[in-house]
Parts: structure tokens; C-alpha cells; sequence
């Protein structure tokens, strides 16, 4: 090859300019600026044993974190003299340099490397150009920290409970694990992937590291979600080192929560782009593609959104096992409650057998902290065991949030709620198809002013029209309370009016049970869209029906709305005097509800101060729809009441 010197004099001339030019372009943007935070954070990272380095720079104290992504942070002394002094600070395992050490002077040390740095630039750019990718300069700095978990799960099936089906189905898995060699023996195809679909909490998380457990193998995770969250360009390389390092450590289990999030539409709202996730999705599926048939990996993804997923996941040697975990019944929930009973002391009058009826429709998950946040009442109560009226209190927490007693209610405000609360109460109460109501309450809870529980008498699969119709009638009852007493309008029941109204679309287009528009469903939102195909609401209908659904919704609404107020009408005596027993005890159930609603109401005491000034008519009285009242089991958690709660006061 001819030399040309002049030639590469410019070709180094050049090079030198662009390399300073990228460094000061890239390093600063790559080595990211430190983010203050405050000293309580730095004494939360203490105590969590986060922290790996601090030093000190004058006032300001600059933490570099040992988490997955190292990130360096800084805060304040502000008054204090030294970092020992800020309370609660852990110093245990961080390296802290000396207090007063200003430490390195940056300034000189840059002059220094220059020339380094320009070496080091020419080397990058050289590097960069070779690999052709402009996007290359970016990562460099960026830190390659893992960012999944590995662990050797203790958990084994006894340790979940209530879904029997689902365990029984990967028992399969775990013989495999165990023992490869028998089943490839006999031809058999080995599973790969296995999705566990279920709703959150239902134990998906439990049983993957339970199968593990039972495997005696490790167990790496990651979260969906966490791959979105990541740089751009990573998700992808994220997925090959995963795969890299289980199959270094095989047999083992790849853990992937939540696996929708790398696998659904775009504008989900959770950030990143649409080509990082496609992206990722795409090297998941050629490393489960890629396996040999002797790699022992099994590949769990959980998901409760089974049906946005890419049909792609779904293809043979793929995640063709699915295994679905339901809600646990009766059974189940007793099961699960006597899990998470071990090693916390009960009293003797604990029945969980008895918690299990009341808690339809709680998952794993609530259940277990049901437990926890028993041990917790007990726990502030200094008791030294756990009473059933803790655990009791603790199913209203977990359905509704703790009480909020001392929240400030005036009077009126007081009225409004309890006529509210009421009036959904005496709607359910009076309609045969409603489920039972078990408790009224107008003591805030979470979110909510107050709210109105009623329990099924059994758990359900499958629900009919009139018991739609009735719940319709009960939202519709709050508000219409309000208005048949005060005359007036509060905002307390516009989340009564969101979940009527969705639920009267849902009759319409997906449950077939509008008779004008017929058997068939209207609309499908997510479509299977994946790998690039655009995402839209789907609707598969025109213009005309549209109409047509929004007045079959506006007609079931009416319907209920009718029904309710003939309810009320009818009884509003006894509304009142529910209503009033409310304002006085705040909290109804059991034989004093039972009582309210069935004893003959008395006249009204003296002249009425509520606004409850109308002409009383006699009653009928009002006879139990549903007769079975004493045998009402009290189940179901109640639909908490939200709307009631961030109600301004209402204008009078
Ligand atoms: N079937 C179950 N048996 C016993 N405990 C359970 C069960 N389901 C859930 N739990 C309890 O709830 C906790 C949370 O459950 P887990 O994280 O496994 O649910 P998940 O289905 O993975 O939820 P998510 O979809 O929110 O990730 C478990 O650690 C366990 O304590
Ligand atoms: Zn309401």
C-alpha cells in the first residue's frame, strides 16, 4: 500500500478534532450528573444497606449507591457538622472518606489526561466508525450492572395454596428438572416455556420460585415492566446476558413478571419506545428459539393480560403451557389463611374457617396481608395474641383502607352520607337478585366517604342480568337518597355513576344482553397486535349501532335509575330511619341492621331538624326480599364506596 503523508496528516487532523469534539459531546452526557436527594432518603438508603461509598465534599455529601445501577447522588449537611449526626444515619458497610477531605482536584487531573483522552477519543471514534453504529459512542460508560435477580428459592407447594390445578400442572416441570434424562429418553418434547396467567396477586410470583424451590434449582427474575423502564438499546442485550448466565447455571428457571409489558401495545403509558420493546420481545423469542434440545432452562412468564399478548409468545416451543390461576374459593382461602396463620399466635376465639366465608373474592395476596395486618392491630394494642376482631377489622382494611376517624365531617356532610349509604343499602336490601348487605358504614376508609358491604351468600362464576340490573338499581340508590331527601345534589356519587355506567356498557357489548342489539359483542379494544402492527380501538361497528348501544346503556341506567327511586319513595321512612341510626352510630351490621330493616319504623322523634321535613306517609313495611336474611352467610368483600368519599362538601 502507497503511503500518502498528507493525506494522513488530515486524516489524524481531522480525527483529533472530532474525537475532542465527541468527547465533549459524550462523556459528560454519559457519566450521569448526580441527583440530590434528602437526607431522609440518604438515611433510608443508609438503613437499607444501599449505600457503598459517601465522601465529602465541604457541605455537600456524595453517595455512590450499590444498586443494580450505580447512580451517584449527593445531599447537604446543611447545619449539622458531621454526617454522624444526621439521626437514623446507618454507616454500617460504607466506605466513608475522611470528613474535611475535599478530595481530588478534578480541574488538574483533566489537564493531566488530555492527551489521554485524546487517545482514547481517536480509539472510540476509530471504534465506533469501524463498528458502523453511530448509536455505539452512546453506551460507552454505560455500566453493564446485572439487572435480574438470582436466588435458590426455599418455597415449595405447600407453601401455595388454593390453586391445586395449576400446581398439579407443573408438577410436570419439576420432574423435569429433576430429572431430564428420563423424558428424553422416551422422545418426549421438552416443555420450554410455561405462562402462569392470573389475576395480581393470585400467587404467579409464588408458585414460579416454588417450582424452583421443589427443583431444587435457581431462579432468575425480572419484570417485565423493568425492561421498559430501561435505556434504550439495553432491553435487548439485558435479555442475552440473562439467558447467557442461566445457561451457565443450568438446570435452572428464568423468571419473567409481567411479561405483557414487553409484549403489548405501544402508549401504554409505561414509557420507552415502541422499538425497544418490539426489540426486546424479539430476543426473547430467539433465545427460547436458540435452545438445544439438551439446555434445562424452563422459561416462566407471568401475566394477568393474557390477551394482549403476541400470538408470536404463544407458538409451539414457546410459552405453549398455560397454566391459569384462579381466585381461590372457599377452600382455598381457608387453606391460604392458615398459611399465613403460621407463627403468629391466635386466640382461641380466631376462626379461619369463618374469615375464609368472608373474604370471597380476595386473592392470595389480600389474604395474607389480611393476616399481616391483624398482627398489626393486635401488635399496637399490646396484645399478645391475634383476636378475631382484629382480623375482622383487617378484611375492612384491605378492602377499603384503614379507618380515617378522625377525619373532620361536618354535620351536614354526616346527613348526606348516611342518606347516601342508606339508600344503596335499602336498594340492595329490597331487590331479591342484590347479594346481601352485611355492613353500612359512614366512617371514612380509605378513599371512601363510607361505604355499603354486601356479601354474596356463595362464591359465583357466572353472574345474570337481573343481578346486573339490581346493582345498577343500588349505585343509582345513593345519589337518589340525596335527592329524595335534601333535594338536592352532591358529588359524592360520581363513582357510583362511572362503575353503573361501565357496567351497563358491558352488558351491551360484551354480555350480549341487550335485546335490540342482540347476542353478540361490540368492539374489541386490544387487538393481538404485536411486532410492529399499529394499535387502535378496534370498533366493528358503525355509526348506527354506536347510537344504538349508547341508548341501551341510557335505557338500562334509566332503568335502575326508576327502580331505585321507586324503592326509596316507597320506603322513605324507613330510609330515614336507617339513615338516622347511621348519623348516631356510624357503623350498622348484623342483628341492629337486620332490625332496621325489617321492624316496624316508629314516627319520627319531635319535629324533624333533617331536611327530612315531608309529609309521612304510611308505610309498607318493608318485608325482605330475600328471605333466607338470617342464614346470609357474609361474604364478598363490598364494593368499597369512593364516590361518597372525596366529595367536597356540597353547596347548600
Ligand atoms: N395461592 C397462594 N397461597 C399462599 N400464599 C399466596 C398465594 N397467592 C398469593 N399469596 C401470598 O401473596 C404474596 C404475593 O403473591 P405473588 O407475588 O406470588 O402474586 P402474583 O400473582 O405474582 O402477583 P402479581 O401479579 O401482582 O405479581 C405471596 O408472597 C404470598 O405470600
Ligand atoms: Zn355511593
Amino acid at each position: 500500500m502507497k503511503f500518502n503523508w498528507r493525506r494522513t496528516t488530515i486524516a489524524y487532523i481531522v480525527m483529533l478534532i472530532v474525537s475532542i469534539a465527541v468527547f465533549t459531546f459524550f462523556l459528560p452526557s454519559a457519566s450521569e450528573q448526580p441527583v440530590e436527594i434528602s437526607q431522609t432518603q440518604l438515611v433510608e438508603l443508609s438503613q437499607q444497606h444501599q449505600i457503598e461509598k459517601i465522601s465529602i465534599d465541604g457541605d455537600q455529601i456524595n453517595i455512590t449507591t450499590n444498586e443494580a445501577i450505580p447512580r451517584e447522588l449527593f445531599t447537604y449537611k446543611e447545619s449539622l457538622t458531621s454526617i454522624y449526626d444526621i439521626p437514623g444515619f446507618d454507616p454500617t458497610g460504607i466506605e466513608i472518606s475522611p470528613v474535611g477531605n475535599t478530595g481530588i482536584d478534578w480541574g488538574a487531573v483533566f489537564i493531566n489526561f488530555i492527551p489521554i483522552l485524546i487517545i482514547g477519543g481517536i480509539i472510540i471514534f476509530l471504534f465506533s466508525q469501524a463498528r458502523g453504529a453511530n448509536s455505539q459512542a452512546m453506551q460507552f460508560g454505560r455500566s453493564r450492572a446485572k439487572m435480574f435477580n438470582v436466588d435458590k428459592p426455599t418455597n415449595t407447594f405447600s407453601d401455595v395454596a388454593g390453586v391445586d390445578e395449576a400446581k398439579q400442572e407443573v408438577e410436570e416441570v419439576v420432574e423435569f428438572l429433576k430429572s431430564r434424562e428420563k423424558f428424553q429418553a422416551l422422545g418426549a418434547r421438552i416443555p420450554k416455556g410455561v405462562l402462569l396467567i392470573g389475576y395480581p396477586g393470585t400467587g404467579k410470583t409464588l408458585l414460579a420460585r416454588a417450582i424452583a424451590g421443589e427443583a431444587g434449582v435457581p431462579f432468575f427474575s425480572i419484570s417485565g415492566s423493568e425492561f421498559v423502564e430501561m435505556f434504550v438499546g439495553v432491553g435487548a442485550s439485558r435479555v442475552r446476558d440473562l439467558f447467557k448466565q442461566a445457561k451457565l447455571n443450568a438446570p435452572c428457571i428464568i423468571f419473567i413478571d409481567e411479561i405483557d409489558a414487553v409484549g403489548r401495545q405501544r402508549g401504554a403509558g409505561l414509557g420507552g419506545s415502541h422499538d425497544e420493546r418490539e426489540q426486546t420481545l424479539n430476543q426473547i423469542l430467539v433465545e427460547m428459539d436458540g435452545f438445544e434440545s439438551n439446555t434445562t432452562i424452563i422459561v416462566i412468564a407471568a401475566t394477568n393480560r393474557p390477551d394482549v399478548l403476541d400470538p408470536a409468545l404463544l407458538r409451539p416451543g414457546r410459552f405453549d403451557r398455560r397454566v391459569v390461576l384462579d381466585m381461590p374459593d372457599l377452600n382455598g382461602r381457608h387453606q391460604i389463611l392458615q398459611i399465613h396463620a403460621k407463627g403468629k399466635p391466635l386466640a382461641d376465639n380466631v376462626n379461619l374457617e369463618t374469615l375464609a366465608k368472608q373474604t370471597i373474592g380476595f386473592s392470595g395476596a389480600d389474604l395474607s396481608n389480611l393476616m399481616n395486618e391483624g398482627a398489626i392491630l393486635a401488635a399496637r394494642a399490646s396484645k399478645k395474641v391475634i383476636e378475631m376482631s382484629d382480623l375482622e377489622e383487617s378484611i375492612d382494611r384491605v378492602i377499603a383502607g384503614p379507618e380515617r376517624k378522625n377525619r373532620k365531617v361536618n354535620q351536614h356532610e354526616k346527613e348526606i352520607t348516611a342518606y347516601h349509604e342508606a339508600g344503596h343499602a335499602l336498594v340492595a336490601r329490597m331487590l331479591p337478585s342484590a347479594d346481601p348487605v352485611h355492613k353500612i358504614t359512614i366512617v371514612a376508609r380509605g378513599m371512601a366517604g363510607g361505604y355499603t358491604k354486601q356479601l354474596p351468600s356463595e362464591d359465583r362464576y357466572i353472574a345474570t342480568r337481573s343481578q346486573f340490573a339490581a346493582k345498577i338499581a343500588i349505585f343509582m340508590g345513593g345519589r337518589l337518597a340525596e335527592e329524595i331527601v335534601f333535594d338536592e345534589m352532591s358529588t359524592g356519587a360520581s363513582q357510583d355513576f362511572k362503575e353503573a355506567t361501565n357496567l351497563a356498557k358491558k352488558m351491551v357489548t360484551s354480555y350480549g344482553m341487550s335485546e335490540k342489539l342482540g347476542p353478540r359483542t361490540f368492539g374489541s379494544k386490544e387487538e393481538m397486535v404485536f411486532l410492529g402492527k399499529e394499535i387502535h380501538e378496534q370498533r366493528d361497528y358503525g355509526e348506527k349501532t354506536a347510537d344504538l348501544i349508547d341508548q341501551e346503556v341510557e335505557a338500562l341506567i334509566q332503568a335502575g335509575y326508576q327502580l331505585a327511586k321507586t324503592i326509596l319513595t316507597d320506603n322513605r321512612d324507613r330510609l330515614r330511619y336507617i339513615a338516622e341510626r347511621l348519623v348516631a352510630v356510624e357503623t350498622l351490621e348484623g342483628e341492629e341492621l337486620e332490625k332496621l330493616f325489617t321492624e316496624p319504623v316508629p314516627p319520627p322523634a319531635e319535629k324533624d331538624t333533617s331536611a327530612v321535613a315531608s309529609v309521612e306517609k304510611p308505610e309498607k313495611v318493608a318485608e325482605p326480599a330475600k328471605t333466607k336474611a338470617k342464614a346470609r352467610a357474609k361474604n364478598r368483600p363490598a364494593d368499597p364506596d369512593p364516590g361518597t368519599a372525596a366529595a367536597p362538601a356540597p353547596a347548600t
